[in-house]
């Protein structure tokens, strides 16, 4: 497995480092690092620390922020950016903008399970300026283009 270098910027996430729950799993969660609990009212969006910064440092990879499913889709806590993308070269806090997309307030308990994290690998391209694509079979087709079924 390959490792990041990682930096514990809140004491109390030193006992809870982000782990895979199964062996099969994709994504890390990532905790409310709050003092108090803050309650998020319908509609707003609310920057919330982790408490932890990483340094992916090779450009090969990223790491992307998703809701967490149960959040998302009980309560309504979602992404105000509806993905976080964390750069390779990124050094600071994991922040995750947390939108209340429901229509009730949710109060935000510290240490909370609220997003996770996933690392993805990522191709950097440079750009070769044709006037004429060679043809494909979709061609400039799409939205729907291929029909319903
Ligand atoms: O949900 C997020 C999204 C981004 N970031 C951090 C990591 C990322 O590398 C950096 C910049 O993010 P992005 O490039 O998406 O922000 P921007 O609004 O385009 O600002 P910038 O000019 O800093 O690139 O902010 C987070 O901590 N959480």
């Amino acid at each position: 497995m390959k490792t990041i270098d990682i930096k514990i910027l809140d004491p109390r996430m030193q006992e809870q480092l982000p782990a895979y729950a199964t062996p099969g799993s994709a994504g890390l969660d990532l905790r409310a690092c709050i003092d108090a609990p803050i309650v998020i009212e319908a509609g707003q969006t609310v920057l919330i620390p982790t408490g932890l910064a990483i340094h992916l440092a090779d450009p090969g990879y990223a790491a992307m922020i998703l809701p967490r499913s149960g959040m998302g889709h009980k309560n309504g806590i979602v992404l105000g950016n509806l993905v976080g993308l964390i750069d390779s070269d990124y050094q600071g806090q994991l922040m995750v903008s947390t939108w209340n997309r429901g229509h009730a307030a949710f109060t935000l308990n510290p240490m909370e399970r609220l997003a996770q994290l996933i690392i993805v690998p990522v191709l950097q391209v440079g750009f070769n300026v044709v006037e004429e694509f060679d043809s494909s079979e979709r061609g400039a087709g799409g939205f729907g283009s291929t029909g319903k079924q």
